[in-house]
């Protein structure tokens, strides 16, 4: 049975409710236990703090030099991560190894960026010196999401230690294993007790940790989890909150010479991860005419060529969705837009083999009308044909969110267009929404986020910077007006 708190460097059963996860593939337990109660939070909060006080003071490099060492326990254990998390979420196996890389590549990244963007500077002055340093918040509590379990969470956790700060890791009770991995990384890599703390659970072990003492709140999850997190802290700007959420994400097809190629680019950023990732296109716009129609024939043809199985089953594209509620509601969201008037031209469905599993979705809602601006978490595609390019992109930028987008085009003029007007904090030309580079910030304006890019600009939000002026000796100052 898997522990549910992990304080100041020892596990706990949890004093919470009873919780388990299901693989969605194979049905099997993959994690089942206790959540940790408030009163752990609050200790594992408590532990952080105390923690903090030498953790801070470490000398930079020997901070970096144990994240360095933590990497390599990342590494040595990677499979053993994948298998974890495909365990509880479904990921097939090359996907998961995938997530068990970047989580470890993320390490050198953070270390470059905590050194470029919350490095220190100093100068001299007339009366002497500036200097730029920066400093940690205090404890940070890092809300993890169910499809990036290791990697997203991973990408707090490491900017936020590198710059002294302490955490309290609550994992998506929807793929909680990895956790314990990443916990043994740590020890393994000689990080001292209470400077990383575990809770597991859900709503009541969340809310928990929304009420302790924290200075910041690190969170990847969706944009209503997240709003609604942004409000709890509403006239607390005292605490840091950095928000990543989801996407409502736009992908123009415009004439590119090879339609296979365009198809493979919207398929793949429709799919991957089962269309679990919140760079996945959700809208496509191609125009009314006959190249549109290919390049719509062409993606129905790959959305009823990929390879659907389980994690441990080999050569499959796609997975299933995390749970069996989330096909369900996958499978309504197509109901639903079908009864605004759109049509499905491959359709979204539940599959025999049952758990998570569903075929991947095109749904062409040219003719549909109140579509809800709105995130479905999963393989279905919405098609638009559109007249004219102007209109595509207008189309494309009316979304309250603005993660990814993208254009598939070997027009340059479209490509400046695009990249001038589309309202996207990840925008690619011919290249998949998906994929997104862990050396760049990630993020983007509107509903998917407040603001606070993660990856390479995650240092950013995990220091505060201090500015200081300095002269040796106290001298009198003279100003017009002022007594001498
Ligand atoms: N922008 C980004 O970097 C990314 C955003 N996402 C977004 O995350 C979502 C998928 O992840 P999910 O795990 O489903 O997100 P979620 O919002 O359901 O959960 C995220 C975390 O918040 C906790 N939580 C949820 N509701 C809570 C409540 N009422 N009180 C306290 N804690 C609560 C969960 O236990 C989990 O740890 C998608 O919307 C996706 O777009 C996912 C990955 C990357
Ligand atoms: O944090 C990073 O290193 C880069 C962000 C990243 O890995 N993005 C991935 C997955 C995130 C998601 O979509 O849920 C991507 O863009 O595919």
């Amino acid at each position: 049975m898997a522990k549910g708190a992990y304080i100041a460097g020892k596990w706990a059963a949890g004093d919470g409710d009873w919780f388990e996860k299901t693989c969605p593939a194979t049905g099997d337990t993959s994690w089942e236990g206790q959540a940790a109660s408030a009163a752990q939070v609050n200790q594992a909060v408590e532990n952080a703090r105390e923690a903090g006080k030498s953790w801070r003071h470490m000398p930079q490099h020997d901070r970096t030099r144990i994240l360095e060492a933590y990497a390599e326990e990342i590494g040595a254990r990677a499979e053993r991560i994948s298998e974890a998390i495909s365990r509880d979420m479904g990921k097939v196996k090359w996907d998961s190894l995938g997530e068990a890389a970047a989580m470890k590549g993320k390490i050198a990244v953070s270390i470059q960026a905590q050194v470029e963007r919350a490095g220190g500077k100093s100068g001299d002055t007339a009366f002497g010196s500036a200097h730029l340093t920066h400093r940690p918040h205090g404890v940070m509590a890092v809300f993890g999401p169910f499809n990036f379990p290791g990697h997203l969470p991973n990408g707090h956790i490491v900017p936020a230690l590198l710059a002294g700060n302490t955490c309290v890791f609550k994992p998506s009770e929807l793929a909680p294993a990895v956790a314990e991995i990443m916990v043994e990384c740590f020890e393994a890599a000689g990080l001292p007790p209470g400077v990383v703390n575990v809770v597991h659970g859900g709503r009541h072990t969340g809310a928990a940790l929304l009420e302790a003492d924290i200075n910041g709140l690190l969170f990847t999850g969706s944009a209503g989890t997240g709003t609604a997190f942004h409000r709890h802290f509403a006239g607390r700007p005292d605490v840091i909150l950095a928000l990543e959420m989801g996407g409502n994400n736009p992908l123009i097809v415009w004439d590119p010479a090879d339609v296979d190629a365009a198809a493979d680019i919207a398929a793949q950023s429709a799919y991957l991860t089962t269309g679990q990732r919140c760079t996945c296109a959700r809208r496509i716009f191609v125009p009314d005419n006959g190249f549109g129609g290919k390049v719509i024939d062409a993606l129905v043809e790959r959305a009823r060529g990929l390879k659907i199985g389980a994690w441990n089953e080999d050569d499959v594209f796609m997975g299933p969705l995390v749970s069996e509620k989330a096909a369900e509601a996958a499978v309504d969201f197509q109901t639903m837009l079908s009864k605004a008037g759109g049509k499905p031209l491959r359709r979204l469905k539940r599959m025999d083999r049952g758990g998570g599993f569903v075929t991947a979705g095109v749904i062409d809602v040219t003719d549909a009308s109140s579509i809800p601006d709105e995130e479905l978490f999963g393989p279905l595609v919405q098609v638009t044909r559109v007249k004219d390019f102007d209109t595509a992109l207008a189309m494309a930028n009316d979304t309250r969110f603005g993660l990814s987008g993208g254009l598939v085009s070997d027009d340059d003029a479209l490509w400046l267009k695009v990249h001038n007007e589309m309202r996207a904090g990840i925008l690619n030309r011919n290249r998949p929404t998906v994929g997104a580079a862990g050396n760049m910030p990630f993020g983007g304006p509107g509903l998917s986020g407040n603001s606070r890019p993660g990856a390479y600009y995650a240092a950013d939000y995990c220091a505060w910077p201090q500015a200081s002026q300095v002269s040796d000796k106290a001298e009198r100052l003279e100003a017009k007006g002022f007594p001498k």
